[in-house]
Formats: C-alpha cells, structure tokens, sequence
C-alpha cells in the first residue's frame, strides 16, 4: 500500500526509516549509506560547529548548518516517511477484567525499541537552527563522554537527542517538548557534560572551594526539578555520563539532613542537580554562588510553575548573581508546555530554538490507553480485578503497577486495603519521610512490592524501567497531569498499558481525555465522546495551540518547598487558589513559604508532593 505520508523533504541529511518495512538486504544497503553519511555529516557539523562547541552563544548560519535551510525563526517540520499501524487497537475491557489483549501488552513489555520513536514528527522553530543528527558519534562529545554513552547501551540517540544536543552544542538556548520517556533527560545532560569538558569555563578556578576553604561552591551548570526523587534520579543519571571524566557533580533536595549535600558541595562542583526549595537554602546560607553558572536547564518547567515554584525559580534567576540570558544558556525541558510557560520563556530564554517531538502534551502511543465507567463506590473491586486478573496471566510474578490517587489518606488506605487482601504493595506520598519514600520506591524498582499506590509525587520523570501498567485509580484534575502520570509506562520505546477509572466527579475532564486519546490513536469509549461533547467546561483542555488551558497557577500540591534542613513542608496539598482569603488550616505544617506570604489554606485535597 502505498505511504499515504508525505515524503520526507530530499534535503534532509538524515535518515528516518521504517524498519519493519525493509528487506535485510535494504538494511545493509542503508546501514552502510548511513555510515557514509555520518562521517560527511561529522564533518560537516565539526566545521559548523567548530571551536563554539556549547561555550557560546554562536549562532550557526544557514550555509554553515549544510542542508536544512533556516532564515530567521523558520519552522522546520521533519516529517517521517510513514507513519508505522502502531497495532494498539485497543479493545473494550471487560466489565471486570483485562482483555487477553491487555494482558499481552503487560508481558510484551521487554526490550528496548527506540526505532519506535523514529516515526514521530519533530517540529523546530527559531532562526539557523543547527541541524539534527543522526548518530552520538555524529557530533564531537568527546572521547570520554562517548565511551560512557557506549558503557550505558545507548546506541542510537532518540529524537529529542538528535535536534537538541546540536542545538545545545551550538551554544543555543532550548525550549524542548517531547514525549514521556524519550530520553530528554540525556537530551540535555550530554551537551552540557560536553561543554564543560572542552569549554574554558568548565574547569576554571571558580567551580568553588576544593577543601576547607569558605567559599561557596560555583557550579558552571545548574539543573533545577521539582521533586527530590527526580532530582536524584537525574543525579545518577548525570553521574553515568560523568564517569571518569573530571567533572563534578552533587545533588541537593529536602527532606534529608542538609549536612551530607554540603559535605559534597565542598569538594567543589561543576553541575548542580537541585529542586528549588533547597537550592535557595544553600544560596540562603551562602554555600552556593551562581555567578558562573553557563548551563541553566529546568527540567518539568510547565510542573514548577504549577507548583507555585515561579517566585523561587525567579529569586534563583534573577537576584543571585546569575549571569544574565544574553551570557547563560538556558534549556527548558517538558512533556507538556502550558501556556504560563511561554511567560518564563520570554523572561529567561534568548533567541531560542522551540522543539516539540510530537504534538505538544500528547501521550505516546506506546501506551494503550482504557478508560473505564466505574462508580466511586466500585472502584476497590475493580482494582481488585483488574489486579488479579493480570497476577494471573503475567508469566514473571505480577507486573510492575503503580496506582495514581488523589490523596495522601487514600494513599495510605489503598495500600493497606491491597496489602489485607494479598497484594505485595507499597505507598509514595509527600506525609512519608524521605527514607520511607526511597524505601518504597526502591522495593517497587526491585519488585519485592510490584504494586506500587502513590499521589502526583511520582507522576513526573520517575524513570522505572519495565512499569507494565498505570491505573488511574483517581483522575487527576488536569490533563497534563494525566499525560505524565501513564508516561511512568511506555517508556523508552516499550508498550505500557494506562487504565483510568473514570466516575461521575470526572466529566470536566471528559473532553481533554477524549482528546489526549484520540491525538494517541486510542480507540475512545462512545459513552467518553458523548460525555465529551455534553461538557461545557473547557477545564483540563487545550487551546488552539496544544498547550494545557486551564489556569495552572495556585493549584497547589504539596512540594519541596522552603524547608529548612530535615523538615517538609507543605505537606498536604492546597487545592485552589492562592494566596486564599478564609483560610482553613488542614493538618499540615507550613503556613509560610519563607519567603514573606502565607500559602492559601483552602480546603486540603492532597496530592502529596513536596
Ligand atoms: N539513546 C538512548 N538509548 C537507550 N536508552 C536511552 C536513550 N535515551 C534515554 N534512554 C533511556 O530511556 C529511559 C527514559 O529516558 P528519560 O527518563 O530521560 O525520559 P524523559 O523523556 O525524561 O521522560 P519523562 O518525560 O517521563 O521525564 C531511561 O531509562 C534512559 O536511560
């Protein structure tokens, strides 16, 4: 059948095939065309990108970048050859159990498959966009760094990979959008470790005190998340990529004692992992200086904002001594891009490069996605069901499963319900000290607890490999939200499966959900479409742009926020407005942020981050 898909433009340097459509003997052809073509294209890059390499803000003109012709802030769409049947079909789930279908997607959940990723659409806009590439080795990242990308099995980059570490190593700043779980966070960490290794900053005197000295430790790149486990996650990760190379690395996040991360801060530090709240405790107590920070990056921007982190991250930006946009480079890194976002962009990014692998805030349609009509009062026996049902027909013990709901309190019922009735679970929320959530995460990674109950904490970045299916056991209250939750399945280029209880409290919800499904080519439930239709309110949806339309600012969930050493704060979530006028004190802890204004109290509906 001929590829209904418009041709890829001739001019573009790099290959996007569609594997399942060729002959071994194409593959060899093509294989070695490609590598022809990596070393032209090596050539051609190292030229354009010469000695600039991620040291500054040189922008490359379009006869340097070779093929891909960009004037001033041109949108260039890379359009695959053809877009693959993703054979997600879904089918209804039974009343009470899952399909044979649905069981199969939960075993069929092995290997890596990048090439998965090769047929998404990736779109740039900004002026003399660097080119793409197709290989790591395409790039000059340096020898180090590229035997450590060998050491992690990465073979091939994904598409955030290809567009933003030229973009990066180019010097330039990033707005980057794609999916979950394809590979952002490498997207950034290799073009910085990069830039540190070759450029004159990397290893100046200033990267801060070496012994006992005072002085503050002066990372060259400051990478901001918003959640501690995220946080560490991305430090191990950097870590990786670091390894026995001379660059430093530490991480700093609350709710552990503090005296460890300065321990470490001390030695000096080239790259800070950090989440806000902690981060400007250190400033606080003058342990880190950000005056020569080259590398800014916030990884979850759109979740920051969200979380009411902007007048931190503004403080970090603007009055520490940061060097300004025009001499920093600056990366914002997401899956989803609501439109507050667009106001931090504009403050904080110069003359940008947008990039979005996808269309913005969609789901991955590696995730095959149910949503099912349950009444509030029914949704233990579901889950029970559903539960039981995969236990029984997973070949390897019950498959990785992790449960979103709405509260702290439900968190903990849940799992204690799970647990009476047979169920190896465990929980992750905000009212559980730090060593109980890396306790439960850790038996939830290993699969001592394959079940795994937790609340919007572990909705964002969590990288569990082998998470077989998410059940939205409570919808949250935004679809964004949603989009990150099942992106904990499906990810790099596995199948996942993602099941939403869906009761009469959700029907604002109805139209972003239709939506996300059918923009993944899931099949929608007639009984969602008509709930969809009927629903006025466009809370949750999107506008014309594909961004989140809903007002982001003030929900509250609970977050890492202004703690001092050892202590949570805001550890339920507020759930409308702030700042609130008749408060109602819930049971948490912090009234103030530190920083001179009172969190809204309204009612508590927590989600539990922090
Ligand atoms: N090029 C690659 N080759 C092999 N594995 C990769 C590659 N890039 C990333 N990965 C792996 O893919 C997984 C997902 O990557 P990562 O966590 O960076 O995704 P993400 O896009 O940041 O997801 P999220 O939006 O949920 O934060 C990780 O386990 C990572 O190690």
């Amino acid at each position: 059948m001929a590829c209904p898909c418009p041709e890829t433009p001739a001019d573009l340097s790099f290959s996007l095939h569609s594997p399942s459509l060729m002959t071994s003997q194409a593959k060899d052809a093509t294989l070695e065309e490609e590598r022809a073509s990596e070393k032209r294209e090596k050539r051609r890059v190292e030229a354009a990108v010469g000695s600039v390499c991620g040291i500054g803000k040189i922008a490359m003109s379009s006869s340097m970048t070779g093929e891909v012709k960009n004037s001033p802030s041109t949108r260039t769409t890379y359009v695959p050859p053809c877009r693959r049947d993703s054979g997600l079909v879904t089918s209804q789930l039974s009343d009470l159990s899952l399909s044979e279908k649905d069981s199969s997607s939960l075993t069929s959940n092995g290997g890596i498959n990048f090439d998965a990723y090769d047929e998404i659409p990736v779109e740039t806009i900004g002026s003399e966009v660097p080119p793409p590439v197709s290989s790591f080795f395409q790039i000059d990242l340096g020898s180090d760094l590229e035997l450590n990308i060998q050491r992690c099995g990465y073979k091939k980059p994904t598409p955030v990979q290809k567009h933003a570490i030229p973009v990066i190593m180019a010097g330039r700043d990033l707005m980057a959008c794609a999916q979950t779980g394809s590979g952002k966070t490498a997207a950034f960490c290799l073009p910085i470790i990069a830039g540190i290794l070759k450029g004159p900053n990397g290893f100046s005197e200033t990267r801060g005190p070496r012994g006992a000295g005072s002085r503050a430790a002066s990372p060259v790149a400051l990478i901001i998340c918003p959640t501690r486990e995220l946080a560490g996650q991305i430090h191990d990760e950097v870590k990786k990529f670091a390894n026995r190379t001379r660059v430093r690395v530490a991480v700093a996040y609350g709710g552990v004692p503090i005296f460890q991360q300065l321990r470490s801060l001390q030695g000096g530090v080239d790259i800070l992992v950090a989440t806000p709240g902690r981060l400007v405790d250190l400033i606080d107590r003058a342990k880190v200086s950000l005056q020569n920070v080259k590398y800014l990056t916030l990884d979850e921007a759109d979740r920051m904002l969200d979380m009411g982190f902007e007048p931190q991250i503004r403080r970090i930006i603007e009055e520490n001594y940061m060097p300004p946009s025009s001499v920093r480079q600056t990366m914002l890194f997401s899956a989803t891009f609501p439109s507050e976002i667009q106001r931090l962009a504009a403050d904080f990014l110069s003359n940008y490069v947008y990039l979005t692998v996808g269309k913005v805030g969609s789901s991955t349609d590696l995730i095959t996605q149910k949503v099912v009509d349950v009444s509030h009062l029914d949704k233990r026996r579901h889950l029970v069901d559903i539960l039981r049902s995969q236990s029984m027909n997973a070949a390897h013990g019950v498959p990785l499963t992790l449960v979103f709901v709405e509260t702290k309190r439900e968190a903990d019922t849940l799992e204690h319900f799970l647990y009476q009735n047979g169920f190896p679970a465990t929980s992750i929320h905000g009212d559980r000290n730090q060593w109980e959530r890396e306790q439960a995460l850790n038996s939830f990674k290993k699969g001592s607890t394959p079940i795994m109950v937790a609340t919007d904490v572990a909705s964002r970045g969590l990288d569990v490999p082998n998470v077989a299916h998410v059940i939205n056991y409570d919808l949250p209250k935004n679809i964004d939200s949603y989009v990150h939750r099942i992106g904990r399945t499906g990810r790099a280029g596995k199948s996942g499966l993602a099941t939403a209880f869906f009761d009469g409290t959700n029907q604002s919800m109805a139209k972003a959900l239709a939506d996300v499904m059918e923009e993944s080519k899931q099949e929608v439930p007639e009984w969602l479409l008509q709930f969809s239709e009927s629903s006025s309110s466009s809370y949750g949806g999107r506008n014309d742009y594909g961004y989140s339309d809903k007002p982001t600012y003030g929900k509250y969930d609970a977050y890492d926020y202004g703690q001092g050493e050892g202590m949570t704060w805001g550890a339920e979530t507020y759930a409308q407005s702030y700042p609130t006028g008749n408060a109602q004190m819930g049971s948490y802890e912090a009234a103030s942020n530190g920083f001179g204004f009172c969190y809204g109290t309204e009612q508590v509906v927590a989600t539990g981050w922090d």
